[in-house]
């Protein structure tokens, strides 16, 4: 086949789709311009919300299916949500720090745990997907998922404060509802219990009530399960139904240990 026959097959399998793919890296950038703007005590924040607005605008066009202008002015509806959203993230910074046993600093959250990032980007991409600039949303949260490991969707409704430890492996679907005072630890699932397309408007996810822990690699699936308030759910626990509230909930697999046999 010659280059000219190669590039003619390439681009007929490629005129289905109309794909800008700046709109990945714009994203990547703004989100990073935006962490630091919120985050950074020198940010001078006149100019950031500026520099914020091109970009912001830039990528609300090319990710928004109506009229130039209606996406433009998306915005100022977006900005004005920043103070609400820094104050909530201010209270997750705070209850890291007072449940983390290892942490030292609220600088050491801010600065370095990957469960603040996570945490920090859902709420801003949430703004977003509450916006209808679904693509741009996912952008954004896929960011944080390729750096951290940890998967929320950015429709989940998750109040504040909210604690991720170790957050790697964690994966939160779409129609998850988490209430206030919630800890969860690497490689928890709150997923949907089957998978099909025409469940797409359908609560798939679980809801977890307030004060809840979920130990490491908990699996809690499906859209009707409510964790009760106050429980414990231990790590490996595979649960597909309601969990009444106060309770403690373990996977009492038992692992062996023999002697090795001395040869
Ligand atoms: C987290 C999860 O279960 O995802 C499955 C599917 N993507 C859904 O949203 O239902």
């Amino acid at each position: 086949m010659t280059k000219d026959n190669i590039i003619q097959n390439i681009k007929a399998l490629k005129s289905h789709s109309n794909i800008n793919y700046g709109i990945k890296t714009k994203t990547e950038d703004f989100t990073e311009k935006l962490f630091y703007t919120l985050f950074d005590s020198n940010a001078a924040l006149d100019e950031s919300i500026d520099e914020l607005e091109i970009r912001f605008k830039e990528i609300a066009v090319l990710a928004c299916k109506k009229p130039e202008n209606l996406c433009e002015s998306i915005w100022d509806r977006f900005v004005e949500k920043l103070p609400g959203v820094l104050e909530k993230l201010n209270q997750d910074a705070a209850y890291i720090l007072e449940n983390d046993p290892a942490s030292n600093s609220i600088d050491e959250v801010y600065l370095g745990y990957p469960g603040f990032y996570a945490i920090a980007i859902y709420r801003l991409s949430h703004e977003l997907y509450k916006l209808d600039l679904l693509l741009f949303s996912r952008l954004m949260s896929e960011y944080a998922h390729r750096i951290t490991g940890t998967d929320i969707h950015a429709g989940a409704d998750i109040a504040s404060p909210f604690f991720i430890d170790h957050a790697t492996g964690i994966v939160i679907g779409e129609t998850t509802v988490i209430k206030k005072h919630v800890k969860i630890y690497q490689g928890v699932t709150l997923g949907a219990l089957s998978v099909s397309k025409d469940m797409k408007n359908a609560k798939r996810h679980p809801t977890v009530e307030a004060n809840v822990c979920i130990y490491a690699n908990a699996t809690i699936l499906g859209g009707g399960t409510i964790i009760g308030k106050n429980s414990v759910i231990g790590g490996n626990s595979w649960i597909t139904k309601s969990i009444p509230e106060d309770s403690i909930v373990l996977n009492t697999t038992t692992t062996e240990v023999k002697i090795k046999e001395k040869k």
